[in-house]
């Protein structure tokens, strides 16, 4: 397959520079950051934590949801337990739109990830204007000097940083390269959007203690959460199982408890 993440990244910086020139004035002040990594860290002190996904669709998968409600969404998930909220602002690829961030952070209390492919600096600011608590740095996607870059100006903003690496190196930029203690292991492809489980046990292993993993992607029962605590991770990221259910917030509960 083709490298899908290069196609999606050179298609961001052609809608980043387009977008420079005109966006930010026009969105209301937002309200003051929300602490993303704070709350996964207080829930994952005492259980699971859970950044739980608004997603509409998705590369490989097509249309997720068809009745799709961010703020709707982000009642339930909160309702359900998550600790923080990820919306996909990216739409080419996935159909998303930074109306959607706005809608889910209005409708609940919970701190919220713009979730998107960072390829400028800029893109941290836009993050924050819109309401954004976090931002994602795909090291995949990146270079050394433009993750360093893009993980400056975040912090500049006030805003958490999740830095999703998928493999040996990628973790081993990340360390040596990023100030954030808050890593998320992919455990889809996203060059060819095989998912596996076993890409988070392999990572968690080589983690500092200070570090606040994260599993994303493929995470569909409690059953996949609770082999993930076995290898010591209890914080997860996911979207699609949960989208998938017509009751998002029973869907919610039932991951992170196994009942309900
Ligand atoms: O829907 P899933 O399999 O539960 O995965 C959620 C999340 O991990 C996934 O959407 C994701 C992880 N990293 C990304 C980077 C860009 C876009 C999407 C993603």
């Amino acid at each position: 397959m083709a490298d899908k993440l290069a196609e999606i990244c050179a298609t961001k910086r052609i809608e980043v520079a387009e977008r420079k020139p005109k966006r930010l004035s026009h969105w209301p002040a937002p309200s003051p950051p929300r602490g993303f990594e704070a709350a996964l860290r207080a829930k994952s002190a005492s259980g699971i934590a859970l950044i739980a996904e608004i997603k509409k669709a998705s590369p490989s998968k097509g249309l997720i949801r068809a009745d799709f409600d961010p703020a709707a969404h982000a009642i339930a998930y909160q309702a359900g337990g998550a600790a923080c909220l990820s919306v996909l602002t990216d739409a080419p690829y996935f159909q998303g739109h930074e109306d959607y961030l706005i809608a889910a952070r209005n409708a609940c209390d919970l701190p919220v990830i713009r979730k998107d492919f960072m390829v400028d600096p800029w893109q941290c600011a836009e993050a924050r204007q819109m309401g954004g608590d976090a931002i994602l740095i795909i090291v995949a996607a990146l270079d050394d000097v433009a993750m360093v870059e893009i993980e400056d100006a975040a912090f500049a903003q006030g805003l958490d940083v999740l830095v999703e690496v998928h493999d040996e190196a990628e973790l081993d930029r990340a360390l040596t390269h990023l100030k954030s203690k808050l890593v998320g292991v992919n455990n889809r492809n996203l060059k060819t959007f095989d998912v596996d489980l076993a890409t988070t046990e392999r990572l968690a292993k080589l983690v500092p203690a200070d570090i606040l993993l994260v599993c994303e992607s493929g995470i569909s029962t409690h059953a996949d959460c609770q082999r993930m605590a076995a290898a010591g991770v209890n914080t997860f990221l996911v979207g699609e199982s949960l989208m998938r259910n017509a009751d998002v917030q029973l869907a919610t509960q039932r991951l992170l408890t196994g009942h309900g």
